[in-house]
């Protein structure tokens, strides 16, 4: 089974920080962006004083639209969306997602201080996404794993001991299953309290330090993954499916500030290094899909007409005409986007939720993030069932002993004159459909033994 998926359902959650504070903010508390419906409308009030038709290639109002946006800084606002209403959202649709067999990734992208933490984790008084989404029943006899990506370096966030934490651990790729951490830990948990016991000893190993912004600013991207296992009896044949969810909280998007210390500005380049990357690779996958979208359409147009049309259209788009081929997409080119591969540009469906404050203080990032998600939204997915290898495999060899049936009793139909050389096929035949049949059958007893 194989959809397309527009990848990115980009969901933009604006949030409050604390620096949107009337008190601790510079500018007074202004704030520069407005959410109505599914626009995010962004003033710069830089030019609020301009004159009419004065000369200023910037424009004082920008309009950006998602597929939902919350507006999350004020409780008493009667729009002001709980973090339970962005659960029944986006996490409803990231089980829903993982129940059909398909595998999901949701990420959170935003500047320091906008709520990333706050939407993926929450706090001990209002739970975020990640922890709604473990409380969910099927969750039962699933697998979690947790690291985190710190300089370019994978750490296991739920290894026991000082030094296995510290250990750095490989990106390495499987021919099949493509970009992997080797010697990750993986946890089988049975219920809900396991799974919540573990996030939070994941969160509390997490590399964090004090910026100007946020006292407490995630520093790493973290990666949550849920791997789930279904077992289910479909047609009679027994059928599994794995689904992996990827919740990812990114490090701050900001660039490295001259007064952070040392440290943090080192860590501010390679931070920057996969989140400049991701940059690159949502543009040049949004560029891809919209050149592939605008082949199908100008095909689909020219198949109504005359074959010439076809001619004409397609040598224009891949005969080099302003160079408008399809795009390389940079994954290896940082952890993050190695190991997100298939989350941002493969079998995957995948959302993103744009953080941004709303202070006119953040005007600049609050806009970079918009135009980030903006990008992120024209990127289209094609993910598909996860169905295991052994049921395909029972399905190939039944269509196969289906096919040797036929030509048994074609054979009997229309004997051969040489009755020996026929007899000889047909036991040959008869042979390998037994032999199928048996492998059916072991097939499903492995298959029925496989955790529900
Ligand atoms: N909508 C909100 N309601 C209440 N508190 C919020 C909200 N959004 C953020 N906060 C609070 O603001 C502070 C900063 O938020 P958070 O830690 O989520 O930021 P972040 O984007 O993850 O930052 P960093 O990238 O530095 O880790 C936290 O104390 C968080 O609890």
């Amino acid at each position: 089974m194989e959809h397309t998926h527009t990848l990115h359902c980009v969901n933009c959650h604006v949030m409050a920080s604390r620096r949107v504070e009337p008190a601790e903010s510079a500018d007074g508390g202004r704030l520069a962006v407005r959410v109505e419906d599914k626009f995010v409308k962004i003033r710069n009030v830089k030019l609020d004083g301009r004159t009419e038709g004065a000369v200023d290639s910037r424009e004082k109002l920008l309009e950006f639209c998602f597929d939902y946006c919350y507006w999350s800084v004020d409780r008493a606002d009667p729009h002001y969306a709980s973090q339970e209403e962005v659960f029944q959202d986006l996490g409803v649709s990231v089980l829903s997602g993982a129940s059909e067999g398909y595998n999901v990734c949701l990420f959170a992208y935003g500047q320091t201080g906008s709520g990333k933490t706050y939407t993926m984790m929450g706090t001990p008084d209002s739970m975020g996404l990640t922890p709604r989404i473990c409380q969910v029943r099927w969750l039962i006899n699933t697998q979690l794993s947790f690291l985190e990506i710190y300089n370019e370096r994978v750490r296991d966030l739920l290894k026991g001991g000082e030094q296995k934490k510290r250990a750095t651990l490989r990106v390495r790729e499987h021919p099949e299953k493509g970009p992997y951490v080797q010697d990750l830990s993986s946890h089988v948990v049975s219920d809900c309290k396991q799974a919540i016991d573990l996030l939070e000893e994941g969160i509390a190993n997490r590399i964090t330090a004090a910026t100007h912004n946020h006292d407490a600013s995630s520093r790493s991207h973290a990666i949550f993954t849920i791997q789930y296992t279904q077992a289910i009896l479909e047609n009679n044949l027994p059928s599994e499916t794995v689904s992996k969810i990827n919740l990812v909280d990114l490090a701050g998007s900001e660039r490295a500030d001259p007064h952070y210390c040392r440290d943090r500005l080192t860590e501010g380049s390679n931070i920057n290094k996969s989140l400049v990357t991701l940059g690159i690779v949502i543009s040049a996958l949004a560029q891809n899909s919209q050149m592939s979208s605008s082949c199908q359409s100008i095909n689909s147009v020219a198949s109504e007409g005359d074959g010439s049309t076809v001619g004409s259209h397609s040598s224009s788009l891949s005969g080099g005409g302003g160079g408008r081929r399809h795009c390389f997409i940079p994954y290896r080119d940082s952890v993050l986007t190695w190991l997100l591969k298939d989350s941002l540009g493969g079998n995957s469906k995948t959302i993103m939720i744009a953080t941004v404050s709303p202070s006119a203080s953040s005007y600049n990032e609050t806009l970079s993030t918009l135009r980030y998600a903006a990008h992120a939204r024209n990127i289209v997915n094609k993910p598909r069932v996860n169905e295991d290898a052994s049921v395909r495999l029972i399905r190939e060899l039944r269509e196969e002993i289906d096919r040797l049936k036929s030509m048994l009793l074609s054979f009997e139909m229309q004997r051969n004159p040489s009755p020996s050389l026929s007899d000889e096929r047909d036991g040959n035949l008869s042979e390998i459909v037994l032999q199928n049949e048996l492998k059916v059958t072991q097939g499903r007893h492995t298959c029925l033994h496989l955790p529900v």
